[in-house]
């Protein structure tokens, strides 16, 4: 069971000091419920680690793992920066009164339009991709003779290879300049000769839900390495996220932090090493900052027993609210949630109610007596759980609620009925 899991006397569990089983009878289920102190408690340990280690930098939270406008004002109060991959992202930064200054913007087939909106914006950073987004940036800034501060994502042709995790490190990536083909080179030979760009340095990430660091340092040293290769002093390296969570209790990762630390000492050792300044470190932890701040409330409902085979039990949501175990064979724990700890009365497929055999929440859960009606409550499913969330099946996408020291609010609406024919049309077929 995770650290911060809050159980009280009677074995009941509390999310920011409330009960689930009161959360789920005031919001109905499904319900995303997210812990806030466990959310700041790991952006503060992340900043944390740059102090213990005297660095310069900045935790941009990767808002892709779960958005809202609530989300980024939390982010906001405690000091942090935001990595952004959408001009929905962004447009979500600027309603919630983010810091613009503080936004880095990723992604891999920026439009023009997209650039554009970034630049109108004010977004702090643009961190270019490939060729095709750096000709766009370069005329759209020509045309406004503005200057924008950008950073190269490189391949570092690390593969997160004793991992089954989502790679994108390797040089066969749809992400960021090739190594050794010279393309990262060429790329900062324009930048150097363009005036209106403002070249910060570089940026890596190997993937998603890593838990060595052996991988991140290798990136690292990669970068500097290339520094150092063209004489360039950055400003900023940017290592990226990927910082792996224990979604089970088989899981008993390095703390987040702790592994951030490993990599900005190792980061200091190769620029000494290699007689550059240390530059600003930059991370872009996602998952590590929500994933286990998150918990998906479900009620029990149906179940189906098959002698000698197994029993299925059915809860209210599934794969629309949470494709990670569909995507990604993804495991989860859940509990009971007025029974923590209760005695375990039989093992369960917990099934969603989605019509589709693979709508599978955790395929073998042991579990007290249940009873329809009860609250289950999935563990660790801050990240990619809403910000994935789909209409399959046609069911609206679950409210999302706030909990901290004992007071609860809703920050993202759930869908009603009307909301998903709110944007149908009536068929009416008229010549043109
Ligand atoms: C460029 C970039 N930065 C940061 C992240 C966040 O990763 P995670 O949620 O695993 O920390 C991702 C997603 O993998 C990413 O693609
Ligand atoms: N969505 C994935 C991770 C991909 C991260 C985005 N670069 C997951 O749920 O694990």
């Amino acid at each position: 069971m995770p650290d911060h899991l809050q159980v009280n006397d009677n074995d009941e569990l509390l999310i920011g000091g409330i009960l689930a089983t009161d959360l789920a009878e005031k919001y109905n289920t499904p319900l995303y419920v997210y812990d806030v102190a466990v959310m700041r408690q790991q952006m503060r340990a992340f900043k944390q680690a740059f102090a213990n280690t005297n660095q310069d930098g900045a935790v941009a939270y990767a808002s892709k793992a779960f958005a809202c406008q609530a989300m980024y004002q939390v982010v906001a109060e405690e000091g942090l920066h935001l990595d952004l991959v959408s001009t929905g992202e962004i447009y979500t930064a600027v309603t919630a009164g983010f810091p613009m200054d503080r936004v880095s913007y990723n992604g891999n087939n920026k439009s023009q339009a997209d650039l554009a909106f970034a630049l109108d914006q004010g977004v702090g950073t643009i961190i270019v991709d490939n060729f095709v987004e750096l000709a766009l940036l370069q005329d759209l800034l020509a045309e406004r003779q503005q200057t924008q501060q950008i950073i190269f994502r490189v391949v570092p042709g690390v593969s997160a290879h004793t991992h089954d995790y989502i790679q994108t490190g390797q040089v066969d990536s749809k992400f960021g300049f090739d190594l050794e083909s010279g393309q990262a080179k060429e790329a900062y030979e324009i930048a150097q000769a363009d005036p209106y760009l403002d070249l910060l340095g570089l940026s890596a990430h190997i993937g998603s839900q890593i838990f060595e660091e052996d991988g991140f340092e290798l990136a690292g040293q990669r970068l500097v390495e290339l520094c150092q290769s063209w004489h360039f002093q950055p400003a900023v390296l940017d290592l990226g996220g990927g910082f792996g969570i224990a979604y089970t209790d088989e899981h008993q990762p390095r703390r987040p932090e702790d592994l951030v630390q490993a990599l900005i000492e190792s980061v200091q050792r190769q620029c000494a090493e290699r007689g550059l300044a240390c530059p600003a470190i930059w991370i872009e932890p996602g998952r590590s900052i929500s994933g286990p701040a998150g918990y998906s409330l479900y009620t029990v409902g149906s179940r189906k027993d098959i002698p000698g085979v197994r029993n299925y039990l059915a809860v209210d949501g599934g794969m629309g609210d949470n494709i990670r175990p569909a995507l990604y064979q993804a495991k989860y724990q859940a509990v009971l949630a007025n029974q923590v700890h209760g005695q375990v009365a039989e093992t369960v497929r917990l099934v969603g109610k989605y019509c589709e055999s693979g709508d599978v929440l955790i395929d073998e859960q042991a579990l007290p007596q249940t009873k329809p009606g009860d609250i289950i409550a999935v563990l660790n499913t801050g990240a990619y759980g809403y910000s994935m969330a789909s209409r399959y099946n046609r069911n609206p996408v679950p409210t999302v609620v706030f909990a901290e020291n004992g007071c609860s609010q809703v920050v993202v609406e759930g869908e009603t009925l009307a909301d998903l024919t709110s944007h149908d049309r009536a068929y009416q077929l008229v010549a043109n």
